[in-house]
């Protein structure tokens, strides 16, 4: 089934128009973006910096709204934000002066969920997690890592329909990353979420995704959706040796370094 559907979504924003002063002029930042996610799938984006990758979140988010064509969740155009959407950033947004349980309870008051459920919920996501052991922790007594599985716990807890990740894995170290990247596949299986994960690098697009979704350069455009034919990921420890692996990862390669390359033959 179809959880997710971009038709024909165009975002412009009007910025100061260099050539005439004081005038402003339309810059166009994504264009006729479509593509549906279905329900439980684990879709990656991946494109060159600048391409609109987070304009088109805020518009998922409910933050900002489409110039042209519109989203749909469950059929239903987004008219702003809601609880059946949960986001994920680079930086872990975590209160400092409280912990790790703390920190998802808070998100759930602010969702207005029940205060006998918290302590509850909070506790399960943090097992999810694996910080079932940290959860009266503060903030700068956690690793990086630890940090953005607290993150992760805090956008699960209130139980969204669509978990968003804008590059989430970004600030942490190679090997971090690599871990935090199986753990999410593992919580995936578990939960049946519908995934929209933002990134910038390749391996973890084709690692993580079921599909890969390339960008084209300003404006952003779907320049294709890369199928993984990888369906096994966590029972083989090399996956990324896999021939399929390398293969598809090639492809995603290619698509995004096209443009270079044809500007480097001019
Ligand atoms: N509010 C705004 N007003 C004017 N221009 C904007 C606005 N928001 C984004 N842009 C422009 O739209 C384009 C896309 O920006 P966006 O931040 O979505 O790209 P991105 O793919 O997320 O970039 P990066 O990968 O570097 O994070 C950029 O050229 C940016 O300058």
């Amino acid at each position: 089934m179809e959880k997710i559907k971009f038709e024909r979504v165009t975002k412009k924003f009007l910025i100061r128009d260099d050539q005439k002063k004081g005038a402003l002029r339309e810059f166009t930042a994504i264009q006729d973006i479509d593509f549906s996610v279905k329900e439980g799938e684990f879709i990656t984006l991946v494109g060159p910096s600048g391409c609109g990758k987070s304009t088109l979140l805020d518009l998922l988010m409910g933050l900002s709204r489409p110039t042209k064509g519109r989203i749909l969740i469950d059929g239903r155009e987004i008219d702003g934000p809601g609880l059946d959407r949960g986001i994920v950033f680079q930086q872990y947004a975590l209160f400092p002066w409280k912990t790790a349980r703390g920190n998802i309870e808070f998100g759930l008051e602010a969702k207005g969920i029940p205060k006998s459920e918290w302590k509850e919920r909070a506790d399960h996501y943090l097992d999810l997690v694996g910080l079932k052991k940290f959860a009266d922790r503060y903030p700068h007594e956690l690793s990086g890592g630890m940090k953005q599985r607290v993150a992760i716990a805090r956008s699960l807890a209130f139980n969204p329909e669509v978990l968003v990740m804008d590059e989430p894995f970004a600030a942490l170290d190679a090997q971090t990353r690599e871990t935090l990247q199986a753990e999410l596949l593992r919580i995936w299986e578990k939960t049946g979420k519908t995934i929209l994960f933002v990134t910038h690098g390749i391996d973890e697009a084709v690692y993580l995704g079921q599909r890969v979704v390339v960008l084209t350069a300003n404006p952003g455009t779907v320049k294709k959706i890369v199928d993984i034919p990888l369906k096994n990921w966590l029972e083989d420890a090399d996956i990324k040796s896999n021939p399929k692996f390398v293969e598809a990862r090639h492809e995603v390669w290619s698509l995004l370094h096209e443009s270079e390359f044809i500007g480097a033959n001019i």
